[in-house]
């Protein structure tokens, strides 16, 4: 299936939320926390992350009482409702998501934000999750995100492939999914556990949380199961689900947004190529603008703009693992991904 932009209507998703919207939002999260409370207290548990634990549900570790969390899960499981034309950006937390969003949100808008309207550009001016939600916050809106029937709707989420909503694996939708080398993702799931813990759980040692990571314990872990769960489908059905690394992107970042454009269904013309269209996107995309962006402000009334935006770069990992944790991840990622051709 392939789109062209003037075909359809962008709703780009509102960037400030009202006072109402918020409370009503939060209201609704209650409603849902408690509508699943029973089969919560079934599941078994381990220490968590972020949150006080870490529940296990369909073979996967979640948390509980969050926007991201095993009961938004099971509520999107009963109701979501997919369309054919949508788009998901589908990753483990820390590989990448909010690169991910700039850049696909950056170019299926490409049209409305030309140069002369780069300072009022969305993601310049706002935190790429503002731009481009995830479903599983979806659950608690009241009015949803793309009220227009017609328009194309662009959502991520952590949720593994196995657990996707039955209506988005019937659908045919495109999902892309970005994974990355699971030692920066440890890495970076542990600076930013110990930002957002709460400060009553006190801090997270690099040792514990290597043992619980390679254990697969980490908010929509195993690492190894989400990336397998995605590769599997993206080789079995190529139209529909695109596979990239963080660490690809990173080196060939003009080809890679060049090839998520065509998988999309908005490609480049050769017009747009010669006048600079893609490396304009990059620009806008870039770590260093996007950082400095969110240097302010809060994206959530518990999570800084700036949590999302560290390092941003491949290989942090040899800074903080011992050669002995390092050969354990290797040798649980080569018996994993045995018969994948994942590199990184
Ligand atoms: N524009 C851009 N380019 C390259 N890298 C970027 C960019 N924006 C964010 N980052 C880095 O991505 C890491 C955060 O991962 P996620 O965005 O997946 O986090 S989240 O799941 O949405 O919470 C985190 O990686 P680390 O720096 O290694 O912690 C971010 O710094």
């Amino acid at each position: 299936m392939s789109m062209s932009i003037a075909s359809y209507a962008f709703s780009i998703p509102s960037i400030s939320k009202c006072s109402d919207e918020a409370i009503q939002e939060r209201a609704n999260m209650a409603l849902v926390f408690e509508r699943y409370k029973d089969r919560l207290a079934t599941l078994p548990k381990e220490k968590g992350w972020i949150t006080e634990n870490l529940y296990l549900y369909q073979g996967f570790w979640h948390q509980s009482s969050r926007r991201i969390s095993v009961e938004t899960l099971m509520a999107l499981q009963d109701t979501f409702k997919a369309h054919p034309t949508d788009i998901y950006l589908a990753t483990l937390p820390k590989s990448g998501t909010t690169w991910l969003k700039a850049l696909v949100f950056a170019l299926v808008n490409r049209n409305l934000f030309k140069d002369n309207c780069l300072s009022t550009h969305p993601l310049l001016v706002s935190n790429p999750h503002n731009c481009l939600p995830f479903i599983e916050t979806e659950i608690f809106r009241d009015t949803p995100t793309y009220t227009d029937p017609h328009s194309l709707r662009l959502f991520a989420t952590h949720i593994p492939y196995t657990s996707l909503p039955q209506s988005i694996l019937d659908s045919g939708c495109r999902i892309v999914y970005l994974c990355r080398n699971p030692k920066d993702v440890l890495v970076s799931m542990f600076h930013f556990a110990n930002r957002l813990r709460d400060k009553l759980l006190g801090p997270l040692t690099f040792e514990e949380t290597f043992t619980s990571f390679s254990k697969g314990v980490m908010p929509t872990g195993p690492y190894w199961d989400h990336v397998k769960g995605y590769h599997k489908v993206s080789l079995e059905q190529p139209e529909n689900v695109l596979f990239l690394t963080y660490e690809d992107m990173k080196i060939h970042t003009a080809s890679n947004v060049k090839r998520l454009a065509k998988f999309l269904g908005f490609p480049f013309s050769e017009d747009e190529e010669a006048e600079g269209a893609i490396q304009r996107i990059i620009r806008i995309c870039s770590f260093e603008n996007l950082s400095e962006a969110n240097k302010h402000g809060n994206f959530r009334e518990d999570i800084p703009n700036d949590a999302f935006f560290r390092e941003g770069k491949v290989g942090d990992w040899t800074n903080h693992l011992t050669d002995e944790m390092s050969s354990i991840l290797d040798e649980i990622t080569k018996e994993k991904f045995h018969d994948l051709h994942i590199s990184f």
